[in-house]
C-alpha cells in the first residue's frame, strides 16, 4: 500500500502532509493566500495594462492589433511562484481575448502570447490554454481583505473577458466552493487510511463530514442563479472559455497554431476553460470510489496528447496517450492533465490508497459496520444529487439558452453548437453535453449500489483474518 501519510513522521497532521506533499493547503486546492494581484515589475507593465483592458479591448476588438504591434517578453524577470501564477492568468486570458476576440476566431496565436505562455505552461505542466487553474483557481481577491474565500459576497476576479458581475461571480462561485470544501479533506484521507486499520469512528467521522460538504457545495452551486445572467453567460462569457479541440464548426477545423517566430510553431488541439477540471470534484469521486467513462474519444478521432494539444506523433515524449499508456482517455481522465501537477498527484495517490467503497463492500463482523456502509451509500447519493443539480444548472446556462439562438454571423463556441433542438450541443471539450452529464450523474449514484454479500470468489484485502 502506497503511503499518503508517512507514518515516520507521527507528530505531522494530515493537512500539514498533504500541504506539503500535494500543495493542498487550508483552503483545499486553493492558494493558501489570497493570488497577487499585479506583477509590479515595470517590465511587465504592458502585460498588466493590457489584462485590466480586456474587456474594453475585446469590445472594441481591439486587442489583436494591439498584441501584434507589441514586444515579446520574457519570462526570465518572474521572480516567486506567485509571480509566475500571475503570469500564467494573465496570458491565458490574453490568449482566448486573442483567438475568440474577433468576428472569426484567429487560428494563429501571435509569439507576443505564445513564447512567454509556453514557458508558463511548461513551469506548471499545464497545458498552454484557459485551464480551471487560471480563470478560477489564481484569480481572486476579497473584497474585505481577508482570508475568508468560502463567502462568494466577499470575493471578484481579479480578470474577466468581459467586465461583468456575471462572469466574476461564475467563477466566484467555484472559488467558494472549492474555500467551503477544504476541511473536510483531510478528514477523508484519514478515513481512507482507517479502512486498514478498520477504524470505524475515522470512517464514520469523514463520511458524515462529506455528506455535509457535498450538501452545502450543492447548495452554493444553486447560488450560481443569483448574479450570473444565463443569456448574458451564454452570449459573451462562455464563447471566451472555448477551447481549439473539436471546434471546425467554429471555423478552428487544425487548432490554433502556436507561432513561435523564427519560423516555428506547432498545431495544438486543447480543451477549453471548464469547472469540470477542478480537482475538488474528481477528489470527492476518488475518495467515493465514483468511476467515469463518458467522454472518451472516438477510435477514429487522430489521439491529441492532453497536457501540449498535439497531435501524439509530434508530442512529447512524456505524453500519456503517445506512451500509449492511456487509449481513449475519457473526459475526467483527460482533464486531469488540466489541474495543476501537485493535484493531479494527489488524486493519483489517493486512489492507490485504499478504498472506502471495497471496505462498504465486504461485510465486516463488527456492530458499526452497516453503519459505515450505510453512510458510504448516502455519501454516493448526495454526491449523485450534486450533479442533478448541476445538470439543472447547464440546462439554464447553456441548453435552454442555445435553442432561443438565431443563426448569428459571428463564429463562435455558442453558435457553432446550438442545434435548434440542443441535442448536438458539445461542452467546452465538445464533449456530447447532455448524455455525457447524466451518465457521470448516474456513475455517482452507480458507485453507492454496493452489494450486500461479496461476490463468490473474490477476495478482498480487507478479509477478516
Ligand atoms: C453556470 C455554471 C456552469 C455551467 C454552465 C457548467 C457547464 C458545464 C459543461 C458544459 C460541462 C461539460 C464538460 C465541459 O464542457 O468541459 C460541465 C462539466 C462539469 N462541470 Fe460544470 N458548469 C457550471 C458550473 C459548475 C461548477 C460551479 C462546478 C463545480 C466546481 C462544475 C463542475 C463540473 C464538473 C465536475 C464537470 C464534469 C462532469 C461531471 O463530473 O459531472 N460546474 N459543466
Amino acid at each position: 500500500m502506497p503511503a499518503l501519510i508517512e507514518t515516520c513522521v507521527p507528530a505531522t497532521s494530515t493537512q500539514e502532509t498533504i500541504s506539503r506533499k500535494y500543495d493542498v493547503t487550508q483552503n483545499g486546492f486553493l492558494p493558501s493566500s489570497a493570488p497577487l494581484r499585479r506583477l509590479t515589475d515595470p517590465y511587465y507593465a504592458l502585460w498588466e495594462l493590457l489584462a485590466e483592458k480586456l474587456p474594453e479591448l475585446l469590445e472594441r476588438k481591439l486587442l489583436r492589433y494591439i498584441v501584434d504591434s507589441s514586444q515579446v517578453l520574457s519570462t526570465d524577470r518572474l521572480q516567486s511562484e506567485e509571480e509566475w501564477r500571475r503570469a500564467y492568468v494573465v496570458l491565458v486570458f490574453l490568449a482566448h481575448g486573442y483567438i475568440w476576440g474577433g468576428d472569426r476566431p484567429s487560428e494563429v496565436l501571435p509569439p507576443q502570447i505564445t513564447v512567454p505562455l509556453l514557458k508558463l505552461a511548461e513551469h506548471f505542466d499545464l497545458p498552454p490554454c484557459a485551464t480551471y487553474a487560471g480563470l478560477v483557481l489564481w484569480n481572486f481577491e476579497t473584497l474585505n481583505n481577508d482570508s475568508d474565500f468560502s463567502d462568494p459576497d466577499n470575493l471578484r476576479a481579479i480578470n474577466t473577458f468581459t467586465g461583468t458581475e456575471s462572469e466574476s461571480w461564475f467563477y466566484m462561485i467555484s472559488v467558494a466552493l472549492e474555500a467551503q470544501s477544504a476541511w473536510v479533506m483531510p478528514l477523508m484521507v484519514d478515513a481512507i487510511e482507517a479502512t486498514h486499520s478498520r477504524d470505524y469512528a475515522k470512517m464514520k467521522k469523514g463520511l458524515e463530514q462529506i455528506i455535509i460538504a457535498i450538501k452545502k457545495m450543492d447548495e452554493l452551486l444553486k447560488r450560481m442563479y443569483e448574479k450570473c445572467d444565463p443569456a448574458l453567460f451564454y452570449d459573451k462569457i462562455r464563447p471566451f472559455l472555448a477551447g481549439s479541440a473539436n471546434m471546425e464548426a467554429a471555423g478552428l477545423p487544425n487548432g490554433v497554431f502556436y507561432d513561435e517566430g523564427d519560423g516555428k510553431g506547432s498545431w495544438r488541439k486543447l480543451m477549453g476553460g471548464s469547472n469540470g477540471q477542478s480537482s475538488l470534484i474528481q477528489f470527492f469521486d476518488v475518495v467515493l470510489g465514483v468511476e467515469h467513462t463518458g467522454g472518451a474519444d472516438k477510435a477514429s478521432v487522430p489521439k491529441v496528447c492532453p497536457v501540449s494539444g498535439m497531435a501524439t506523433e509530434e508530442s512529447t515524449s512524456g505524453c500519456p496517450v503517445s506512451a500509449g499508456k492511456e487509449k481513449n482517455m475519457g473526459y475526467h481522465e483527460k482533464v486531469r492533465a488540466y489541474m495543476p501537477e501537485p493535484h493531479r498527484r494527489f488524486l493519483r495517490s489517493l486512489a492507490r490508497m485504499g478504498s472506502l467503497q471495497a471496505f462498504a463492500s465486504t461485510p465486516q463482523p463488527d456492530a458499526e459496520f452497516e453503519q459505515v456502509k450505510e453512510l458510504y451509500q448516502l455519501a454516493c447519493k448526495t454526491m449523485g444529487d450534486f450533479r442533478c443539480t448541476h445538470i439543472q444548472v447547464v440546462t439554464k446556462y447553456i441548453i435552454i439558452q442555445a435553442r432561443k439562438q438565431p443563426v448569428g454571423e459571428t463564429l463562435n463556441l455558442a453558435k457553432a453548437s446550438s442545434a435548434s433542438d440542443g441535442s448536438d450541443l458539445k461542452g467546452t471539450g465538445g464533449t456530447s453535453l447532455a448524455a455525457f452529464l447524466k451518465q457521470s450523474r448516474d456513475e455517482s449514484y452507480e458507485a453507492g449500489r454496493v452489494p450486500d454479500q461479496p461476490a463468490p470468489g473474490v477476495s478482498s484485502e480487507y478479509a477478516v483474518m
